[in-house]
């Protein structure tokens, strides 16, 4: 059998973007202005240890002044959110994330509602999600906006596509929706509690699949030549990096998939640093 598969090779489409994204840094710094990002980190969950340093990494190779504001696990709530207001009034910071998951001890949505949602580079605050679902986003997820950075590359179209989103997380599951219903796809969200399941992603021409399961989504849940994009980050039986689909099964089915890693992850990091740029665009020109 000939597979044909198209890779959605996220890891090269950022790297072509970051040539462009180098040059709006350049031409920012020329009117005296460095974009600033700066990321709250609390406690050490090695997964978030990880994404953090990508994000440092992808932000410094930019000329993006980056701040990693590294809290023990043991830090109060009081303290964080000193920390955030400090960051809402930095002039230097243009945008500011506080990494998720935070300790149990710590209310997630009190610190989130104390962002600036004009500094809000997650688009996780109230005010940032509403105006997102009235279609008119300030700051966007970074997840679902690198998604459609990565499918627009492609050149793939939404307009009146069948779109199945696996997954109804306020991260991912729910922004992605939101963007796509912008693109006139037409939009289904599937979770844990939906029926047939399979009936469902089996008719998507676009699916999405953000749910934390390594390799669920085998061949029997696509249809044939979707488009199938992986946001999961998960570790498969030898403790090696996968995603929530089968890859390998998947493949013989699909037109187009993105690997993981190399896929979805790379593209979070530059719709988050595109964020910034834009930000600090829009304090360059007052
Ligand atoms: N406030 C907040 N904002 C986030 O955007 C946010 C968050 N919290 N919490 C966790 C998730 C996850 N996330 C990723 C970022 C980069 C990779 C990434 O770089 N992935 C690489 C590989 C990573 C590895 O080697 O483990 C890849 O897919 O190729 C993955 C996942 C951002 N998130």
């Amino acid at each position: 059998m000939v597979i044909s598969m198209k890779l959605l090779e996220g890891k090269k489409v950022a790297q072509a973007l970051d040539e462009t994204m180098t040059k709006r840094v350049e031409e920012l710094k020329k009117k005296g202005v460095t974009p600033g990002l700066a990321v709250i980190l609390v406690g050490d969950n090695s997964a978030s240890a990880v994404y953090v340093r990508n994000k440092k990494r992808r932000a410094e190779k930019l000329g993006i002044d980056f701040q990693l504001i590294h809290f023990d696990a043991t830090v109060t709530e009081d303290e964080l959110l000193k920390k955030i207001d400090e960051l809402n009034h930095d002039e230097n910071v243009d945008g500011f994330i506080v990494q998720l998951p935070v300790p149990d001890h710590i209310d997630e949505d009190k610190v989130i509602e104390a962002i600036d949602p004009r500094k809000d580079v997650d688009g996780f605050t109230p005010i940032s999600v509403g105006n997102l679902w009235i279609g008119t986003p300030l700051t966007k997820p970074a997840t679902a906006s690198g998604i459609l950075m990565m499918l627009d590359h492609y050149n793939v179209d939404l307009d009146g596509k069948n779109v199945v989103i696996v997954g109804r997380s306020n991260i991912v599951g729910k922004p992605t929706a939101a963007l796509m219903l912008d693109r006139n796809a037409t939009v289904t969200i599937t979770h844990s509690h939906t029926k047939n399941l399979k009936e469902i992603t089996s008719k998507a021409d676009v699916l999405v699949v953000a749910i934390g399961k390594a390799k669920f989504i085998t061949k029997e849940y696509v249809k044939d030549q979707a488009i199938v994009v992986d946001v999961g980050m998960d570790r498969d039986e030898n403790g090696k990096l996968c995603g929530d689909v089968d890859f390998d099964d998947v493949k013989q089915k699909a037109a187009m998939m993105t690997p993981v890693p190399g896929g979805v992850g790379p593209m979070t990091i530059t719709a988050l640093v595109d964020q910034v740029i834009e930000l600090a665009e829009g304090r360059a020109n007052g």
